[in-house]
């Protein structure tokens, strides 16, 4: 893949590239204002964090970026194309909160998924599951539907499966939220990983270990985005964007 520009700073033709995008919800008690003109870029190869305080907008911005929701104006592109609602995953996939796993499918099930839909062969598709559910300790667990699994196996499971297609761009809220000292590492590791290996990936997260493996950290306040130095900010009030 195309690594980014460093003299222009730009995502060239294969990474995320998001321009002017805002969004509002309405409210009784006055449209919440949550994206009030955010850009963003992603190059191949980079890894960015986004912090911010709770309710500041993150898992929203992370919604339209991998087109599960649509802005109200502005635009994102991957590799120069408009991202939709029905984008495959091989060209993003989100790893969201509340994780999406499908309760009627095993764990190895739910990994197999995106390479099922585009038809890789089956010898590709057992390779692949098994090297992440290894990767990410979850060796002994490809059999279990997710209601038997804890919820920080389920997040793991959810990274395989976001990770499975080799996604041009990887989009992750909190991923390491509900991690012990012993699973983070795996983790962060193939976060970085996967940007090493030229994926566009950018993280939602308060973790500081998250923050130290990344090329860049935003910030997200107020509706708008900002590069950010320093610590993290973590998650100490609410944000009444507005
Ligand atoms: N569908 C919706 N309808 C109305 N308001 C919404 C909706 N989705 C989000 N909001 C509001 O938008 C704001 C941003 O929410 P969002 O979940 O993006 O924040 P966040 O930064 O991800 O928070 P956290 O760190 O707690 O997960 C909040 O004030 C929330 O109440």
């Amino acid at each position: 893949m195309t690594a980014t520009d460093p003299t222009t700073g730009s995502a060239g033709t294969s990474g995320l590239v998001a321009a002017g995008l805002r969004r509002s919800f309405p409210h009784p008690g006055g449209d919440v204002h949550v994206l009030r003109g955010i850009d963003v870029t992603v190059g191949a190869g980079e890894l960015v964090t986004i912090a911010g305080r709770s309710g500041s907008g993150k898992s929203t911005l992370l919604a339209l970026l991998s087109g599960f929701d649509t802005a109200d104006a502005g635009s994102v592109r991957i590799a120069g194309a408009p991202v939709t609602a029905d984008v495959p995953w091989q060209r993003c996939a989100l790893l969201p909160q509340a994780l999406g796993l499908l309760q009627e499918l095993t764990a190895g099930e739910n990994v197999a998924l995106p390479l099922r839909l585009t038809r890789v062969p089956d010898s590709e598709v057992t390779a692949t599951t098994t090297e992440l559910l290894a990767a990410l300790r979850l060796d002994g667990l490809a059999d279990r539907y997710p209601p038997e699994l804890s919820f920080g196996q389920q997040q793991r499971v959810a990274l395989a499966r976001a990770l499975a297609p080799r996604p041009a761009v990887l989009v992750a809220d909190e991923p390491t939220a509900h991690l012990d000292a012993g699973t983070a590492p795996a983790v962060l590791s193939l976060l970085r990983g996967h940007a090493d290996d030229g994926g566009a990936v950018l993280v939602a997260t308060h973790d500081d270990a998250v923050h130290a493996i990344a090329d860049r950290r935003l910030e997200l306040a107020g509706g708008a985005v900002s590069e950010a130095a320093g610590d993290t900010g973590g998650t100490v009030a609410e944000d009444a964007t507005r």
